[in-house]
């Protein structure tokens, strides 16, 4: 769930007036008291064809960064649109799920009763750690177990959630429990589990340069956390 800040008295809303738009949008942000870390979805705050301009500003940034780090992007053939690419990259797709309202998901009746345990997975999911900014690549098996009141909602609709929740800069332990808030709230089931494993790019590509480690959380909820037998059904379903 999201975190709400207390809205800030007006004199304290240094953003008012900027010419920037990210200012715009972080000043809407504090005046509504929304939290904006980087795993939060800020789409309700961006108005029509900020976008465009939040991409402008971002590649302006990326340019600034090029040339500190002493790359002629004036004569580099190679980097001359480089900023431009990594702003839409950015903002249109790896962390998208930031700037784009959740997808729409039509629910469906539980006519036929369905309280037996259902499995979806795996889910390729792609993400990136906020520390680095490095690719989380890995995989996400659901397991609910609906009641008669639940929402079904469509087999695609789960990839769907996890994709827009694993668009954005993040920490696996946050990205699973978001993820099974954002099921819960759609199917409202007896009991959700979600399982998610993945490799860091930050401990490949860099650092510890460590190729092999894994990173796998469980997240366990109602029906799944106090019965045994149905957790035990749920993980010989995981291949
Ligand atoms: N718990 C957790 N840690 C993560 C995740 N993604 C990346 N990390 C780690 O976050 C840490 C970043 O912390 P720091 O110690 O400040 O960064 P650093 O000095 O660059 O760390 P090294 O990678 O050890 O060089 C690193 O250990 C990463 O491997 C994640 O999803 N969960």
């Amino acid at each position: 769930m999201l975190a709400t800040l207390p809205t800030p008295p007006i004199e304290n809303r240094p953003f008012m007036g900027s010419s920037r738009v990210s200012d715009r949008i972080r000043s809407r942000l504090l005046a509504a008291g929304h939290r904006y870390h980087a795993n939060d979805n800020i789409a309700a705050f961006i108005e029509n064809g900020e976008m465009h301009a939040l991409h402008a500003e971002v590649e302006s940034c990326v340019r600034e960064m090029l040339k500190a780090l002493v790359i002629d992007v004036e004569n580099d053939h190679n980097t001359a649109d480089t900023a431009k690419r990594v702003a839409k990259m950015f903002i249109r797709e790896v962390f998208q799920g930031r700037y784009e309202h959740a997808p729409s998901i039509t629910a469906f009746p539980n006519i036929s009763q369905l309280n037996e345990l259902m499995v979806v997975g795996p889910i390729t999911v792609r993400s990136a750690c906020s520390h680095h900014l490095c690719p989380i690549m890995g995989k996400v098996w659901i397991g609910v177990r609906p009641n008669a009141s639940s929402d079904l909602i469509g087999l695609s609709k789960y990839a769907r959630i996890c994709e827009w929740i694993m668009s954005r800069p993040q920490i696996q332990e946050e990205a699973v429990m978001m993820l099974a808030d954002e099921l819960e709230q759609h199917i409202k089931p007896d009991g959700l589990a979600v399982v998610m494993e993945a490799s860091h790019f930050c401990m490949h590509w860099r650092g510890i340069k460590d190729d092999g480690a894994l990173m796998k959380n469980v997240v366990m909820r109602g029906a799944f956390k106090d019965d045994k037998a149905l957790r035990d059904e749920f993980y010989r379903h995981l291949i």
